[in-house]
Formats: structure tokens, sequence, C-alpha cells
């Protein structure tokens, strides 16, 4: 089978030690990349001039500046031992470049930050993908917002050296400004105070235990879920994607199917939310998009449960390993949208008896705390088992995946940052805490 782009897998190459060991993995990343791509690994990266450390930038004081400056650094040594360790250019005619599906990556910070967090999680060079390095400079690109906004003064406050208790109170509030929600800014501030009143903390180490926390809410639904959400392979997984209108469940839809395909599973997508016409042609454009069949009733207001029974006979005769259902989300009326989703799992649960079923809410990150009460509403008709969070490229309330995980107790699977086939991606807590607090 093809990689598998559901799996986020637990790798056991260690961690590189040192700065200088981190700069040698983004290089042989870089390189691997590139041979990939069947580019010339010489062209893109002139030499430095002059190398740009040494270009006397004002000497930085605080923790962050200093930071920024080594990462900064670091990015001028790579491209320097790139350069110097290129083979003489071929003396040789020119071969036509076969097109690169995908440009060549860019070596600059944002690969060189990239590289590091999947060096960091015990990744191999030589494993690793553009898009994977793309999706991360993405998804810090989306949480940049967040970050910006609440996250860079969190980290100026910890940053500062020992935490105080103004420290602490101007925490909370920073907290609570980025949706993370009180029960999780209450508890965070609880496990700094009882740190702190044992030692003063440097501000590496505070930055350390805060980002740890964060995980540690993140990753608490693990207790009673499976850490990962991949399809079994040779059997039907149905996947009920359920939410209110316009928070990006066709979109998810497709984003999803894509992966589906680009992992090597046979999939099929039942366009189950009869409710607005349009819903299904739009279902179909993503199907479209991502060579995935849709199995939908032209009729008008056809049933969805039929939609479900058919989408799952036309599963099981042509072998699909996972059917994707799109449903309808309003909510005017929440009787009618519960009575709805149980006809459904009804019809799944006896016409595919043997198939894993899961039960995802998508929510739209840029409603805050507000989509969380939508939440509650699909928590009671849809028996959920997790949730995907959309357009985290576009707001200010990153947080709020704290309080999901917090106050709903589901995982995490897919976070959605932009409106393109690849803007999605299995959930990493690691990842997530990293670009949303990355310096
Ligand atoms: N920026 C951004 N936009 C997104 C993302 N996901 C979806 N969208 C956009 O959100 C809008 C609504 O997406 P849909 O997929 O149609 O939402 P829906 O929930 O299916 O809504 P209905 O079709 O009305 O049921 C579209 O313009 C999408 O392009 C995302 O991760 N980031």
């Amino acid at each position: 089978m093809s990689l598998n782009w559901f799996e986020r897998g637990t790798y056991t190459t260690p961690a590189p030690d040192t700065p200088a060991d981190y700069v040698a993995w983004a290089k042989r990343a870089y390189e691997h990349i590139r041979q990939q791509q069947q580019v010339p690994v010489s062209e893109p990266t002139p030499p430095p001039e002059s190398p740009p450390v040494e270009e006397a930038p004002p000497a930085p004081t605080s923790f962050l500046a200093r930071a920024a400056a080594l990462r900064q650094s670091r990015l001028a040594a790579l491209k320097a031992s790139l350069v110097t360790s290129e083979p003489a250019a071929p003396e040789v005619a020119p071969v036509p470049v076969p097109t690169p599906a995908t440009p060549a990556p860019e070596l600059d910070e944002g690969f060189l930050w990239s590289a590091e967090i999947l060096a960091a999680q015990g990744r191999r060079p030589e494993e690793v993908t553009l898009e994977e390095i793309n999706w991360l400079q993405k998804l810090r690109q989306g949480l940049a917002k967040t970050r910006r906004s609440v996250l860079n003064q969190l980290k100026a406050i910890v940053g500062q050296g020992p935490l105080d208790e103004r420290a602490v109170t101007e925490l909370e509030t920073l907290l609570l400004q980025a949706d993370v929600g009180v029960t999780v800014t209450d508890w965070v501030i609880q496990q700094i105070q009882a740190q702190i009143r044992q030692e003063a903390l440097p501000p590496e180490l505070a930055l350390k235990l805060l980002s740890g926390l964060l995980r540690q809410v993140l990753e608490r639904p693990y207790q009673h879920h499976a850490p990962n959400l991949t399809p079994v392979p040779g059997q039907l997984n149905i996947w009920l994607i359920t939410g209110v209108n316009g928070v990006g469940k066709t979109t998810t839809i497709g984003k999803l199917a894509h992966l589906a395909t680009k992992s090597g599973y046979k999939c099929l997508i039942a366009a189950a939310d009869t409710f607005r016409a349009a819903a299904v042609e739009q279902v179909k454009i993503w199907g479209e998009r991502a060579g995935v069949g849709v199995v939908s009733n032209p009729s008008a207001n056809a049933d969805p449960a039929a939609v479900v029974f058919d989408a799952i006979g036309a599963a099981q005769s042509r072998g699909v390993e996972l059917l994707l259902v799109d449903t309808a989300g309003r909510l005017q009326n929440k009787q009618n949208l519960m009575a709805e989703l149980q006809k459904v799992r009804r019809i799944i649960d006896k016409k595919a008896v043997n198939a894993t079923v899961e039960s995802l809410l998508v929510l739209d990150a840029t409603l805050g705390q507000n989509g969380l009460r939508q939440a509650q509403v699909f928590t009671e008709a849809a028996n959920l088992t997790g949730v995907i969070l959309t357009k985290l490229d576009g707001t200010a309330r990153g947080g709020i995946a704290l309080a999901i995980t917090q106050e709903l107790g589901l995982p995490i699977r897919f976070v959605g940052a932009g409106e393109g086939l690849m803007d999605l991606r299995p959930f990493s807590s690691y990842e997530f805490v990293e670009a949303l607090m990355g310096i």
C-alpha cells in the first residue's frame, strides 16, 4: 500500500540532539525532496554574499529575540553547507527537467521550522515529503493570527523570567481571549502556580511547561479513544460527517476523499444531505476533484436514509473501504435532525453489520465558543466519536481546540487550514501546540 496519509505513526528514530544536528537533518530532508522532484539541487540557493549572522544585527536582548536570531543563524549555516557540498555542475548537454508536480521547496525559515518539528517526532529525513513540509507551514501560518494576537504576548510573559502573581493574571486573560475556555484556563493556571511555588522557572522551561500542559489537554480524550483514526484496510469503514451548514462539511468530505485515494483506499461518497439540492451538486464537484464516486438520489427531498442504504449496497459490491456520508446540518428543528441522524444510523447498523462506524462533527474554528454550543446538539443526536476542526487559517480563536477536547471529551481527528484539496491533515497535538507556540 502507498503511504497512509491517515496514520500519525509513532516513530522510533531518536530526535537530533543539538541545533547542528537539526540543521544536518533539515539539509538531508531538503536534498531528499529535491531528488524526489528530480530537480538539480544546485540552482536555487545562491551562496550568501556574506553570512547573514555576521552582519551584526543589534544584540538580541529578550529570550524571543535570541531564539529568532538562533533560527536565522541555523538557516544561514544550512544554506551555506548546501552550497559547499554540491557536486560541480555536470558538463553534459542540458537534459529537459521534468516539471515537478509541486513547486520546488524554498529553503527558508519555514522549511527549517517544519523540518525541526518532523525531526523532533523521530522521523527520518528520507521519509519526509514536500506535502508534509508544506502542510506544517500552512498550519503554522494558519495559527499565526492566534499566535500573534494572544500567544505572543503570552510567551512574552513567561519569557520574561520567573512568573509573579501579576503575570499569572495576565496569562489567565490571554488564554481566555484565545477561546481556550474557563475550565482549561483554570487548570493551566493551577498547574503553573503549583510549579512556580516550588521554583522560579527560567523562560525556556516555562514555555516548555506551558506547551506540555496544552498538549495534555488535547490528548485527554485518548484515555477513551484510540489516538489515531485510520480506516481499517480491506473492510468497510463508514464515516458519518455531521455539522451545521457552512462549517466546511462538503469541503472536508472532498479533502478526506482525496487523502483516502492518495493512501490507496477505495473510497465512495454518499450525498445524504438531500435537504438542499445544491449540497448534492457541491459534493459531486468535490468527488470529481478527488476522483471518488458519489451516490445520490436525484429526486427532490429524497430520504437520506435511502441514499445511505443505496450507498452501502454500492460500497459492498465494489469492495469500498471508506464510505463518507454527507449529512444535513440544519438546526432549525432539533427533533427532525435527531430523527434523521438516528434513522441513518439504524440503516448502517442493519445493512453494514461489520462496518467500523465513526461519527465526526465538523466545527468551524472561527465560531469559537459558539461552535461548542452547536456541538452539544450534535453530541446528543449523532453519537459523536470525534471532531474535525476547519478554517484554522482564518481565525485568532485557535485555542478553541483545547475547549473542544475539554468540554466535549472528544478527540480532534483532523484539522483544516485552507480551501484546497490538500489543506486537511490528521490532527497531531504536538504539531498543533508547536505551531501555536512556535517561535
Ligand atoms: N479558509 C478556509 N475555508 C474553508 C475551509 N473549509 C471550508 N472552507 C470554506 O467554507 C465555505 C463553506 O464550505 P462548505 O464545505 O460548503 O460547507 P458546508 O458545511 O458543506 O456547507 P453547506 O454546503 O451549506 O452545507 C466554503 O467557501 C469553503 O471553501 C478551511 O479550512 N479554511
